[in-house]
């Protein structure tokens, strides 16, 4: 099956994971996928930083059921969501823009954040009922996805066979985003200001109702929903590693009127022990001098914490990637 790359008026590339995926035990899916396949993710990547991903293994079953009990999670009084987070005074990496808190419904938008389900930082609500499962089952095969994505990028990008794999294969930093927005109001609508993603690599899967949109062109593409797709963007630790040849995209959510939107969001992530650089391929080999200085990943984040924590008066004073410019 060939990778496609539609992109109809308004509308993001997609892209069709079926051949990059293993089959059996046959471990080769990367590796065998058609030149044509790994050309469409590194347009998507270059030219939009962002795609939506389809027959990405996902089952959408698993994601239309965690949408759902996720809905019915925010549904409850914030008494009974209080009592989901992750665990006071655990070693949780918390990203940028989250904080430790729970769910509340008076704000414009509520969160639940899980990390890895093996590292004992979850508290999870009894209800609703498989909820705790539904989001330890997609955790996982999101991770899988993150997996996959990583190996067709390292090889979109020329890097030497299991490069990404090595420089990235701690997986303590990704977590995932419950999310639900509340309704517009007539006053505003503001979801998720704009914003470029700090880690590698995200996905997000949401709910039919839409209003996430990517700033392409100077233009805001709307990333409509399409049941059992999964919208994948480009961080800016990808867009440093390629010296800004892989575009770590601008994006928002604006709120629609009368409706909650609800979103599961996953952010693969790299260890904050991490430097993160141009890498030779992207510079040296190719005759480019580097566009960004290197960093350590958890000095990044914790500038982009502060940006929420104590925010700046002027605007050219918050934390973006560009801080590390040269
Ligand atoms: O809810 C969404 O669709 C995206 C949220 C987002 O961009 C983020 O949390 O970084
Ligand atoms: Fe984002």
């Amino acid at each position: 099956m060939a990778a496609t790359n539609n992109v109809g008026a308004g509308a993001l590339p997609v892209v069709d994971l079926a051949p990059f995926l293993a089959t059996g035990d046959d471990e080769g899916g990367v590796a065998r996928a058609s030149a044509s396949a790994t050309g469409a993710v590194r347009e998507a990547c270059r030219d939009y930083g962002f795609f939506r991903a389809v027959n990405h293994g996902v089952p959408a079953e698993l994601m239309a059921r965690a949408l759902e009990l996720s809905a019915a999670f925010f549904a409850l009084p914030d008494e009974e969501k209080a009592k989901a987070r992750p665990v006071e005074g655990s070693e949780a990496p918390l990203p940028a823009g989250y904080a430790r808190q729970p769910a509340h419904s008076a704000d414009k938008n509520e969160y639940l954040l899980a990390f890895d389900p093996q590292l004992g930082f979850n508290l999870y609500p009894d209800e609703p009922s498989g909820f705790r499962e539904a989001l330890e089952e997609l955790y996982g095969k999101l991770t899988e996805l993150g997996v996959l994505i990583q190996e067709i990028l390292n090889k979109c990008m020329g890097l030497p066979p299991g490069f990404l794999k090595e420089y990235n294969g701690d997986r303590s930093f990704d977590f995932i985003a419950a999310l639900r927005y509340s309704p517009a109001t007539a006053e505003e609508n503001n979801g998720v200001s704009e914003h470029e993603d700090g880690n590698c690599i995200t996905f997000v899967l949401q709910d039919g109702v839409g209003g996430l949109e990517v700033l392409k062109d100077g233009a805001w593409v709307p990333v409509d929903p399409v049941e059992g797709s999964i919208i994948v963007n480009i961080g800016d630790v990808i867009q440093v590693l390629t010296n800004g040849k892989m575009k770590s995209a601008t994006h928002r959510v604006v709120r629609k009127p009368a409706v909650h939107r609800h979103s599961l969001v996953f952010f693969f992530n790299v260890h904050g022990d991490r430097w993160v650089e141009p890498l030779p391929e992207y510079t040296e080999k190719i005759g480019e001098a580097p566009r960004y200085r290197r960093f350590l990943y958890s000095e990044y984040q914790q500038l982009r914490m502060r940006n929420k924590t104590h925010p700046p008066s002027r605007p050219e004073d918050v934390v973006h990637i560009t801080h590390y410019a040269i």
